[in-house]
């Protein structure tokens, strides 16, 4: 695969060092454009950044210098690839300007998620949306366009549910989860308020999180043969969502009702099966290909009694699997169990990523019919349906 350059909009941020650290040495990928706030412009990464990270901050990355958070500021050292993760009301005002300008914008913010023409992707789940992007308007003009994934309860949770809806059918869910700090950013919430407690809000986490599921799991609109919008899966979902004093990884308790029974042994079966990016299928389009950041086993089963633990099952695939445990029937519906997902690396940094990765294999950076960056940056109005 060529190596290609790309960029990050809001790399001081939690996300925005996770990219850091998880792109440092991707063999696709090569960071050559950084850019955060106004505060930060100018100043070095090593400067502008309080590094948070249990791994060292690369050098050559403490070395660069932020640059302005603009396309048109960025002239011909603008990287056709970004990477986004900053917050969404200054992501809707900024991610069409890239787009517009000719990039691939791909985004965790929650600004365009439920866009009627923006792929929602967890590529284990649902990359066939990813067709969706030839309907936006800058595709047609610049080639740029705009992709996300979603919020970081809903990643780690639709994983297993890809697996049992693919195999019985899902009527309806009960969710409950318990988020990590880090899922607020930094400084996030202060130390007095979550330290020996827990929070039971998060500012639109519910709302979002039963949203983007239906999305997720849902399919794409043809029209002949082209994919031009999303029809969501009628599959009820509620949400509880609480604040926890955890520092990284998400906890779910999830209650399921499926459409057609199942047992025990079948739905491990459907959990320890679930395969979809396996390039030894030789049906895959990713046949003999090894995606840097996908998982060998995206939902991983913990038949240990207390488990999962955040403390205990955080990394597994490298902070990109699901884990799950304690699959036992439920009164109110079929099944329930607990999942841990990480919500800085599945979650978001390393979802993103492995969107990139996708596209990069469906070719969808190859920019070579549409105009150099840049050039028509003024186009962003009437871009991407929010
Ligand atoms: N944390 C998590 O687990 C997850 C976060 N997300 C989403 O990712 C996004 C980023 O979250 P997170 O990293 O936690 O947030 P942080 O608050 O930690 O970081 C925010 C980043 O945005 C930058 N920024 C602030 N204002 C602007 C601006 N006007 N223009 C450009 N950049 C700006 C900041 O730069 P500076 O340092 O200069 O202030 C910083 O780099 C959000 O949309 C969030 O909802 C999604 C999934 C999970
Ligand atoms: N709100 C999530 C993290 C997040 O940023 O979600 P979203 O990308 O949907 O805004 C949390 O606090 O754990």
């Amino acid at each position: 695969m060529e190596r290609r350059n790309v960029g990050i909009l809001g790399a001081t941020g939690a996300v925005g060092q996770r990219f850091i650290q998880l792109l440092a040495d991707h063999p696709w990928f090569n960071i050559t454009w950084l850019a955060a706030s106004d505060r930060s412009a100018g100043k070095t990464y090593a400067e502008a950044c309080a590094w948070r990270l249990d791994t060292p901050l690369p050098e050559r990355i403490a070395n660069m210098v932020l640059q302005p958070n603009t396309p048109e500021a960025a002239g011909d050292s603008l990287p056709r690839i970004i990477f986004s993760s900053i917050d969404a009301p200054i992501a809707k005002e900024l991610e069409p300007r890239f787009a517009a300008a000719g990039c691939a914008v791909i985004s965790n913010s929650s600004a365009f998620r439920m866009g009627t023409d923006v792929p929602l992707v967890v590529p284990e789940v649902n990359f066939g949306h990813f067709e969706v992007l030839e309907s936006q308007q800058t595709r047609k003009s610049s080639g740029g366009f705009l992709v996300t994934n979603p919020n970081c309860c809903a990643i780690g949770l639709v994983l297993p549910l890809a697996a049992l809806q693919a195999r019985f059918g899902i009527d309806k869910l009960f969710v409950a989860t318990m988020q990590a700090v880090s899922g607020a950013g930094y400084p996030g919430v202060p130390s007095l308020d979550i330290l020996g407690n827990v929070i039971p809000f998060i500012k639109n986490e519910e709302e979002k999180l039963q949203e983007e599921v239906g999305k997720l799991l849902g399919g794409v609109h043809l029209h002949g043969d082209a994919a031009i919008g999303f029809e969501a899966a009628p599959i009820t979902v509620s949400a509880m969502c609480n604040r926890v004093p955890v520092l990284e990884g998400h906890t779910e308790c999830v209650s399921v009702k499926l459409k057609t029974p199942a047992n025990e042994a079948e739905i491990l079966a459907a959990w320890a099966e679930f395969e979809p990016l396996a390039g030894k299928n030789p049906q895959s389009i990713f046949a003999g290909m090894h995606l840097p950041s996908a998982p060998a086993q995206p939902v991983a089963y913990e038949a240990g009694t207390t488990r999962p633990q955040p403390r205990l099952d955080l990394m597994r695939g490298n902070g990109m699997a699901t884990t799950v445990g304690r699959l036992r029937p439920c009164t109110l519906f079929d099944w329930k169990f607990t999942l841990l997902s990480h919500n800085t690396v599945r979650g978001a940094a390393g979802a993103a990523i492995l969107n990139a990765e996708i596209l990069a294999v469906l070719g969808k950076f190859d920019f070579r019919k549409f105009p150099p960056v840049n050039s028509n940056a003024s186009a962003a109005e009437g871009l991407v349906n929010a």
